[in-house]
C-alpha cells in the first residue's frame, strides 16, 4: 500500500500548495485521467458505484465505477445468506483461487481489467519499474517542512479519492526527488535524485504463468534454452539441482530475474537479452511510462492471481545457490552453517517463550479437544501448534454464552514480557472454577492497583460474590491453543463500534482508516481487507501472518494491535494509532530529504531494536523501508506492515552470551537453517540473495537497514539504476559508494558498508544477528536498554491552522459528521456494518479460520483521544527542541 499516497508536493512549490490544490481545485483532464490510470489499479470489487454526484469527485466516480461489480449484490444479500452458502461460495472462491483451474477468477478479473482499453492493471503495481517514469519531472522545489493532510470532516470526498489519487499519482507518475544539497558529490550518480515512493505493493512472489499466452507459457523451455546459452553444461550439478528449485519459482531459473522486473511487453515479446559482466543475463525494461502503462496487463493480471508462495525452503543445497554467476564476494555455500552458535544449547536465563506456530502449517488439534479437561491440556500443548479444530458452530450454546462482555480490570498487557507463560496451564483437574484461580494469579489480568487475590485457603470454598470481576477474559477454544493467548481476549468490540474518521492509505486488498471508536473516542487505525480479493490474490497466508505477527509482538517500537476480528466479508486489524504517519514522509519534510548522523543513528538504533525482538521470534521483516516505518506521536518508530514477513520453521531458543553487564543475544539462531525463496521486497531495499533466488534468511532485514541508513543520511538509495533490471544489477554488482560528504563519520560509512555486503555469509549481522550490529562502533555510544528514553529527534504536532474541533460550531460537527456518513461509499459502509463472525462460527474449512477475532488484554491503552482539540486531519514534524537545545541525545548517548 505505501505507494498510493502521500507523496507531497514535488511539483509545487511547498506541500501546503500541494494540499490546497487537492482539496480545493477541481480536478483537471489530466487528473481525471490520472483517475481512469489509477482506477485500473484496483480490482473491482474494491470500486464503487459512480453514483456521487460531488463534482469535487469525478475521479471518484472513475475510481470506483463498476455496473458488473458482483460483490454489491453479496452484499445486498448479505443479510439473508446463509452461512453454509457464505462457506461454500469462500469455498469454491478459495479453491479456484488455488487450483490450476482458477480460471474464473483469474479470468472475471482479467477480462474486467482487459475492458478497459488503454489500462495498466492492478499488476502495474507489482511490475512496473519505478524509474520509468523517473524523468518526468526532472526537477523539484524545495518543499515546505510541513506536512499536510487533508480535513476529512471538512470535504470528505476529496480527502478521501482526490488526495489519494493524488498521491498515488505522484507515487508512480510524479518527479523524482531533487536533492539541493550542495554538500553531495556531482560525482556520484544519480546524486540530487531523491528516491520516490516505493510501489504500494511490493514485488511480491509469484508462481509460473501458465495461463498467460505469450512467452510465458512456453517459460520452461526457455528456461533450458536460456540455461545452456548461460554455459551450464548439461550435466551440471546445479542444473539438476536447479530443477527442484525451478518448480518452486520459476521465473529465476528462467533467465535470472523474477518476472515481476519484467513489464508484459517483454514477456509477450522474444526476450531481449544483453550480457553483463557478470554473465547474468537480464531482459532490458523499457523505459517509457506508455510502455509501461500499454504493456503490462497480461502480466498484472497473471501475477496477481497466481501469487503463491513457496515458503519454507528450509534448506538449500549448495548447488542451488548457484543459479548463476555469483559475484566474486559471494560465497553462499557457508550460509546455512556458518553460525558458531549453531546448535548451542539454550540461554537459561531467557524466558520468554518463542512461538513456533508456522502459519498455515496443518497441525491438527488433539482428537479430544473437545473435553474439557483435555482442552487445557491441549492448551499447553498447543503453545506450539498453529492450528486448532475450531468448534463446530452446532456445539455452540449461542453467542451470549460464547462472548460475555465482562469487563476485567487489566494491567496494560504491553507492560508484560510476551513469553512469559502467565496463563498457567491449568491442574488437570481445573474445572471454569480452577480457570477463575489461575485467572487471579495471572499477572496479565490483575489490575495494577489492586492486589493479587489471596489464594484459595483464605477463601471458603465458593469464590466470593463478586470474583466475576477477576474471572479470566473468555477466550474462543481456538484462541486459547494461540501463543498470544495470554495477550488477548475474546473480541470487544466490531465494525460497528468505530465511525470512520478519515482513510489513511490503501492497498490492493484493503484500506487503513483511522477511526474512532464510539464508546471511549480513542482514535485507532484500522486496517480493513477485504476477503476476496485476498482469495482472488492467494494473499491469505499474508494476513494470517500478518496477524500472528502483530498479535505475538509486545515491543515499543512494533505497531500495537488491539482488536482483530472478520465479518463476513472483511477482515479487521484495529492497531494504534501513529499520528506521525510515515517516516517517508517524515523525512521528505526536511529540505534536503535527509538527516543528519545523530538522527540517523536515532532512528536506526530503534529499527535495530525493533528487528532484533522480531528476530528473536523467528520472524524475518523483509520489506523494511521508510514507507513501512510509522512515526508514534512521542516520534518513536512504529515498524508497521507484516504482510511480507515470513516466520522460520522451528525457530529455536536465542543464545544468551556475553557477561551481565553486556549481554548479547545470539538472534541467528533463532531462524537459522532456516531459508526461503520468495522473491518478496522493494526495489530499491531488496537483497541479492533476494534477486539471485537463492533463498534467503534473516540477512536479509540487515541488508535492508544498509539501505535505510544510507537513504537517511542522504536522501536516495544507493543502488538506484534507471530501471529495474539496472538497479538489480547495481545491487549485485556495484559496491557501495557515498557522496563526497564529510559530515559522515568513516564509522558510519564503515556500518553502511557491511550492512551492504552482497555476501550473505560475510554480511554484519551474520554471526550472532542483532549483536553483531548493536556491537559495531557507529552504534558504540547508544545506551540499548534506553532507547525509549531518547529524545526523538523529529516530533510530529497536529497543526494549528483551523482545523481543530473546537472551532467548529456543534452544529456543523453534526452536519459535518452526517454529510461525513452520507458520503461513505455503499462498500465502506459494509466495512462499518458487518456482523462480527466470531472464531467459534468460523469453520474449520473457510480459508479465514485461523484469523481470530480478539480484543487485546487492556483497558488503559495509550491511544490518543479523539476530537479533544484536533481532528487529527493534519500533521506537521517539529524538529525535537528538547533535543537540539539540551544536546540532549549527546548526554543521552553514552560518552
Ligand atoms: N497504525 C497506523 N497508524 C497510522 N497510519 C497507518 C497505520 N497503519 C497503516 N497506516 C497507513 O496506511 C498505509 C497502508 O498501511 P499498510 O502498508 O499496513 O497497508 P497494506 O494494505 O498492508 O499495504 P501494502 O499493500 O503496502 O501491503 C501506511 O502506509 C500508512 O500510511
Amino acid at each position: 500500500m505505501a505507494g498510493h499516497h502521500h507523496e507531497h508536493g514535488h511539483e509545487h512549490g511547498c506541500e501546503q500548495e500541494h494540499e490546497h490544490d487537492s482539496l480545493q481545485r477541481p480536478p483537471t483532464g489530466s487528473e481525471r485521467t490520472r483517475s481512469i490510470s489509477f482506477s485500473k489499479l484496483l480490482t473491482r470489487s474494491w470500486k464503487r458505484n459512480a453514483s456521487s454526484s460531488n463534482s469535487m469527485s469525478v475521479s471518484s466516480v472513475n475510481l470506483y465505477s463498476d455496473p458488473d461489480n458482483s460483490k454489491e449484490s453479496d452484499h445486498n444479500n448479505s443479510g439473508s445468506e446463509g452461512q453454509s452458502s457464505r462457506f461454500s461460495k469462500l469455498k469454491s472462491m478459495f479453491q479456484s483461487g488455488n487450483s490450476s483451474k482458477n480460471a474464473s477468477a483469474h479470468n472475471s478479473s482479467q477480462s474486467s481489467l482487459e475492458n478497459d482499453s488503454g489500462s495498466s492493471s492492478s499488476k502495474l503495481r507489482y511490475v512496473k519499474p519505478l524509474a520509468s517514469v523517473a524523468n518526468a519531472h526532472p526537477v523539484s522545489p524545495p518543499l515546505s517542512p510541513t506536512i499536510p493532510e487533508t480535513d476529512v470532516l471538512q470535504t470528505p470526498k476529496m480527502v478521501h479519492i482526490d488526495q489519494h489519487e493524488h498521491e498515488r499519482e505522484h507515487s508512480h507518475c510524479g518527479s523524482p526527488i531533487m536533492l539541493s544539497s550542495p554538500s553531495l558529490s556531482p560525482t556520484v550518480v544519480r546524486t540530487g535524485t531523491g528516491r520516490r515512493r516505493s510501489p504500494s505493493t511490493p514485488i511480491m512472489p509469484s508462481q509460473n504463468s501458465k495461463n498467460n499466452s505469450g512467452s510465458s507459457a512456453a517459460r520452461p523451455t526457455n528456461y533450458r534454452h536460456h540455461s545452456s546459452s548461460q554455459g551450464f553444461s548439461s550435466n551440471n550439478p546445479f542444473r539438476e539441482k536447479a530443477g527442484t528449485v525451478r518448480s518452486s519459482n520459476p521465473y529465476f531459473a528462467y533467465q535470472g530475474l523474477p518476472t515481476h522486473a519484467l513489464s508484459s511487453h517483454e514477456l509477450d515479446e522474444e526476450p531481449q537479452l544483453y550480457p553483463n559482466v557478470s554473465g547474468i543475463h537480464f531482459l532490458s525494461t523499457p523505459t517509457s511510462k506508455a510502455n509501461s502503462l500499454t504493456n503490462t496487463r497480461n502480466l498484472s493480471n497473471l501475477s496477481l492471481n497466481e501469487i503463491k508462495e513457496n515458503e519454507e525452503v528450509q534448506q538449500f543445497n549448495n548447488e542451488d545457490f548457484f543459479f548463476h554467476d555469483i559475484p566474486k564476494d559471494a560465497s553462499l555455500k557457508e550460509t546455512s552453517n556458518d553460525s558458531p552458535s549453531r546448535g548451542t544449547s539454550k540461554s537459561p536465563t531467557i524466558t520468554q517463550s518463542f512461538p513456533s506456530i508456522v502459519v498455515g502449517l496443518d497441525n491438527e488439534y488433539d482428537e479430544d479437544s473437545d473435553n474439557d479437561n483435555d482442552n487445557e491440556k491441549g492448551e499447553r500443548q498447543m503453545q506450539i501448534k498453529s492450528k486448532s479444530r475450531n468448534l463446530s458452530p452446532i456445539k455452540q450454546n449461542g453467542k451470549s454464552s460464547t462472548h460475555p462482555r465482562t469487563k476485567v480490570p487489566l494491567r496494560r498487557a504491553a507492560s508484560e514480557p510476551n513469553g512469559l507463560q502467565l496463563v498457567s496451564p491449568t491442574s488437570p483437574t481445573s474445572s471454569s472454577s480452577a480457570r477463575k484461580t489461575s485467572a487471579s494469579t495471572n499477572i496479565n489480568n490483575k489490575n495494577p492497583g489492586q492486589s493479587v487475590l489471596p489464594s484459595n485457603s483464605f477463601f471458603p470454598q465458593e469464590p466470593p460474590p463478586k470474583i466475576s470481576d477477576f474471572q479470566e477474559p473468555r477466550r474462543s477454544r481456538r484462541l486459547r491453543t494461540k501463543s498470544f493467548s495470554n495477550k488477548f481476549q475474546d473480541i470487544m468490540v466490531g465494525p460497528q463500534s468505530f465511525e470512520k474518521v478519515r482513510l489513511l492509505g490503501q492497498g490492493d486488498v484493503g484500506k487503513v482508516f483511522l477511526v474512532r471508536e464510539k464508546k471511549t473516542n480513542r482514535v485507532y487505525a484500522l486496517k480493513v481487507l477485504s476477503k476476496d480479493e485476498m482469495i482472488k490474490r492467494n494473499k491469505i497466508k499474508r494476513v494470517l501472518t500478518e496477524q500472528e505477527i502483530l498479535a505475538t509482538s509486545n515491543h515499543p517500537f512494533i505497531v500495537t494491535l488491539y482488536h482483530s476480528f472478520q465479518s463476513e466479508d472483511y477482515l479487521y486489524l484495529c492497531m494504534e494509532y501513529c499520528m506521525g504517519g510515515e517516516f517517508f514522509r517524515a523525512l521528505q519534510t526536511r529540505k534536503t530529504k535527509c538527516i543528519c548522523e545523530d538522527d540517523a543513528r536515532f532512528y536506526a538504533s530503534e529499527v535495530t531494536a525493533a528487528l532484533e525482538y522480531l528476530h528473536l521470534l523467528g520472524f524475518i521483516y523483509r520489506d523494511l523501508k521508510p514507507e513501512n516505518i510509522l512515526l508514534h506521536q512521542s516520534g518513536h518508530i512504529m515498524l508497521s506492515d507484516f504482510d511480507l514477513s515470513i516466520q522460520a520453521k522451528d525457530s529455536k531458543v536465542p543464545v544468551v552470551k556475553g557477561s551481565a553487564q553486556s549481554t548479547l543475544v545470539d538472534t541467528k539462531i533463532c531462524s537459522d537453517g532456516f531459508r526461503t525463496n520468495s522473491f518478496v521486497g522493494t526495489e530499491e531495499y531488496i537483497a541479492p540473495e533476494v534477486i539471485r533466488g537463492n533463498g534467503h534468511t534473516a540477512a536479509v532485514d540487515w541488508w535492508t537497514l544498509g539501505i535505510l541508513v544510507y537513504e537517511m543520511l542522504f536522501g536516495f538509495t544507493p543502488f538506484k539504476g534507471d530501471n529495474t533490471n539496472e538497479t538489480f544489477t547495481n545491487i549485485l554488482k556495484n559496491e557501495v559508494s557515498f557522496p563526497n560528504n564529510n559530515e559522515i563519520s568513516r564509522t558510519c560509512k564503515d556500518l553502511i558498508r557491511k550492512l551492504l555486503t552482497k555476501n550473505e555469509s560475510k554480511r554484519l549481522g551474520c554471526k550472532m544477528g542483532a549483536a553483531d550490529v548493536k556491537k559495531h562502533p557507529f552504534f558504540k555510544k547508544v545506551q540499548w536498554s534506553l532507547l525509549r528514553n531518547q529524545e526523538p529527534p523529529l516530533i510530529p504536532v497536529l497543526s494549528e491552522d483551523g482545523y481543530d474541533f473546537a472551532k467548529l460550531s456543534s452544529n456543523k460537527k453534526r452536519q459535518t459528521s452526517q454529510d461525513n456518513h452520507n458520503h461513505l461509499d455503499e462498500q465502506e459502509k459494509n466495512m462499518f456494518e458487518e456482523r462480527v463472525e466470531y472464531d467459534d462460527e468460523v469453520s474449520e474449512d473457510d480459508p479465514f479460520h485461523d484469523f481470530n477475532s480478539m480484543s487485546l488484554m487492556e483497558q488503559d491503552n495509550n491511544s490518543m483521544i479523539y476530537g479533544n482539540t484536533n481532528s487529527y486531519g493534519k500533521i506537521a514534524y517539529t524538529p525535537n527542541s528538547n533535543r537540539s537545545r539540551s544536546n540532549s541525545h549527546r548526554t543521552f548517548f553514552k560518552r
